[in-house]
């Protein structure tokens, strides 16, 4: 078993990481941190539990650590991060410095030059840029980030694209609230609207989707040449992010070429990775986030809609944003870094 620990155990991502640890045959759930406020409380009294399972009964009476190396015990092997990104930015330095392997979900340091930015399935070989991070940051633990919700919805595709060589990229999101995490997107804001506009969001889209599909040759990742556009929107979904993407190719595959490219999309021999990584749908009116933000347990993307356009192929897109897009995505991780005995 490698006994892990959660910063920001009480948040949104990290009561799906509460969910998805429990009963993890491989993980052992040993340490959760949130803020100065929640420290000391027990993790019933501290999280304001919204995820539809209950609070696993050994987690909801531990108690809540202040989000500090000294705090964790020094056998915890693994921590997951879902810190705000600010927090994360002051404070996981604390932890790689002390040892502790970080497989982390917040949006700082994506796309620092030395850090791994990883989807098991799409680069796992961008892990062993983490030698390159401790030579230049003389750290002894190890910093992991996953990407943001709407790359990842979208990555798995574009990579089983490129077989015939991706041009040009243009994608439009149609996002849930949970994305803003719970308190992000007030009621009047959202009911019966639609807000086009998602602080930074295009921007992470458009580069970390090029650093994720990059080559690495042992030293750097070189990104991926395609040129990517972005245009996010907020909708009145719970969860689910669906994403209408054009791809222009150098080739100009079938329709069924397509699918058959998205069918063929690699998988992981990971405890939480689905097989397929890529479920597809013909019916012109799929994927759906009510209907299909759960397939491959919240861990899959569900592709449809393939048609040929004067602007490229064009296509579906839905992923679960808290599971897939998150605490799902940091948990893959954490087990890819363990198969490859990084932990
Ligand atoms: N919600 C989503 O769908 C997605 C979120 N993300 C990213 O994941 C991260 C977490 O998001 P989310 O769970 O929604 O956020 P929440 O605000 O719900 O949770 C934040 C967590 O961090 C803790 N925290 C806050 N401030 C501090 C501090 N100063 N020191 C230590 N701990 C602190 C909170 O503890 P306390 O309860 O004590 O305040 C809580 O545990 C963010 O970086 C977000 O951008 C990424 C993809 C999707
Ligand atoms: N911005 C995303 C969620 C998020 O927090 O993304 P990131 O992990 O890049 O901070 C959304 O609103 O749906």
């Amino acid at each position: 078993m490698t006994r892990v620990g959660i910063l920001g155990a009480t948040g949104a991502v990290g009561q799906r990481f509460i969910q998805l640890l429990d009963d993890h045959p491989d993980f052992e759930l040993a340490a959760v941190t949130a803020s100065e406020a929640s420290a000391g409380e027990t993790y019933k009294e501290a999280a304001k539990w919204r995820v539809d399972t209950p609070i696993p009964e050994d987690v909801a009476s531990m108690t809540v650590r202040a989000t500090d190396p000294d705090e964790v015990p020094d056998d915890v092997d693994l921590l997951f991060s879902s810190l705000p990104s600010s927090v994360a930015e002051r404070v996981e330095p604390k932890f790689l410095d002390a040892g502790y392997v970080v497989s982390s979900n917040s949006s700082n340091d994506r796309l620092a030059d030395d850090v791994p930015l990883v989807i098991p399935e799409i680069n796992p070989e961008h892990l062993d840029l983490i030698e390159v991070q401790r030579d230049e940051r003389g750290w002894d633990g190890a910093l992991v980030k996953n990407p943001n919700c709407s790359t990842i919805t979208m990555v798995p595709t574009l990579a089983a694209l490129d077989r015939f060589g991706i041009e040009r990229v243009h994608v439009s999101t149609l996002q849930a609230v949970s994305g803003a995490g719970y308190s992000g997107v007030s009621s009047m804001e959202i009911i019966d609207n639609a807000i086009p506009h998602i602080g930074g969001e295009e921007e992470k889209m458009e580069t970390e989707s090029r650093k994720l599909l990059g080559d690495f040759d042992g030293a750097e990742v070189e990104w991926h040449g395609a040129e990517v556009s972005a245009s996010c929107n907020r909708i009145p979904t719970i969860d689910g992010h669906l994403e209408n993407v054009w791809a222009e190719l150098d080739e100009d595959p079938t329709v069924a070429e397509v699918y058959e490219a998205f069918a063929d999309a690699p998988t992981q021999d990971l405890y939480t990775a689905p097989d397929p990584l890529i479920e597809t749908f013909t019916e012109p009116d799929r994927p759906q986030p009510r209907l299909d933000r759960m397939v491959g347990g919240g861990m899959a993307v569900a592709a449809g809609g393939v048609q040929h356009t004067d602007s490229g192929i064009q296509y579906n897109c839905l992923a679960h944003n808290t599971i897939r897009g998150a605490a799902g995505a940091s948990l893959l991780n954490g087990e890819l870094l363990v198969e490859e005995g990084w932990v």
